[in-house]
């Protein structure tokens, strides 16, 4: 897997904005592919057990994905369970390697509470600071950063108690602070917005809301529709690890729903040609601009 930073050009432009070689274009992934190596327990007939040693088999968790995201983009990851929805954001986040195909990012993609590992010994503030230090900060921007952080976590006093006497939701607050302060390029949450109040998600929306309005890029696995129609400006579908439709919010939740409703309602096979037919015409869309050729 190859990760290209931000390359600088060898004569500098005249003007004091630095030029862009990506564009606003912040994440390339080309037919990406991961599959698991797993060992099956093997079942003891006679004690109904299960013991180590069975067969290795193989779980596709992700079968050629292609896709690209541009700055100001959020981008909601749905589909039902072990769809491949996480493993894809680890992959596009850099923190798993595929066994085959590329992602190419304009800056280093930040994967939710992965950069800032807290310590449970220190102190809400403590762990702040070396969040946020880890995350490349220098020690002036941390300075200034912290009470936004401690603000957004909204913990109370407790910020200045030891993080072992955290609540899970605490814990996850922080941690979902500490992640944008840093401010990162392209931003990728797991769920974790799901965490606390109203008062809470309400914050931690605005917070995202801003990122991305500041050229920033979001990913969001979430399985709370209102959340992913509320944050994401649009939605890629994943069934067993393929693409089945990426695009407009709206159309794709539509039609994502419809195959939820008939999986819940009518079972496996109706909901499969639900999702064919949603997963041709997708593919025609692509074949329709491939052989339409560049765009002016
Ligand atoms: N470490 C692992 N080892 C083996 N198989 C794995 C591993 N992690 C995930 N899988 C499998 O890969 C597939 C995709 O899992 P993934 O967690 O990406 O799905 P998901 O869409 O995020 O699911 P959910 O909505 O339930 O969180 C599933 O079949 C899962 O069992």
């Amino acid at each position: 897997m190859s990760r290209t930073a931000e390359s600088q050009p060898d004569t500098p432009e005249p003007s004091d904005t630095p030029p862009r070689p990506w564009g606003d274009l912040s994440l390339l992934a080309t037919d990406i592919h991961l599959t698991y190596q797993v060992r099956m327990a093997k079942e003891n007939q006679t004690r109904r057990l299960f013991s180590r040693g069975g067969d290795r088999s193989e779980v596709y968790a992700v079968r050629g994905v292609s896709l690209a995201a541009r700055q100001g983009e959020f981008v909601g990851l749905v589909g039902r369970n072990g769809s491949g929805k996480s493993t894809l954001l680890r992959v596009l986040a850099g923190v798993e390697t595929p066994t085959s195909g590329t992602v190419q990012a304009s800056s280093k993609p930040q994967l939710m509470g992965v950069g800032a590992a807290l310590m449970p010994h220190l102190t809400g503030i403590d762990n702040i600071r070396i969040g946020l230090l880890a995350m490349g900060l220098t020690p002036a921007e941390v300075q200034e950063r912290i009470s936004r952080v401690a603000e957004l976590a909204d913990i109370g006093d407790s910020i200045r108690r030891p993080m072992r006497t955290y609540s899970s939701g605490m814990r996850a607050r922080l941690r979902f602070a500490i992640s944008v302060a840093a401010d990162p390029g392209i931003i990728m949450i797991d769920e974790a917005l799901s965490t606390g109040d109203d008062a809470f998600r309400e914050r931690s929306n605005e917070a995202m809301k801003d990122l991305i309005a500041r050229s920033g890029t979001g990913f969001l696995v979430n399985h709370s529709a209102s959340a992913i129609r509320e944050l994401c400006t649009r939605v890629i579908w994943l069934d067993q690890g393929e693409i089945v439709e990426d695009g407009e919010t709206d159309q794709v939740m539509t039609h994502y729903s419809y195959f939820m409703n008939a999986l819940r309602r009518h079972g496996e096979e109706t909901a499969v040609e639900v999702k064919s037919r949603h997963q041709q015409d997708f593919a025609q869309r692509i074949d329709d601009i491939r052989s339409a050729g560049p765009g002016r």
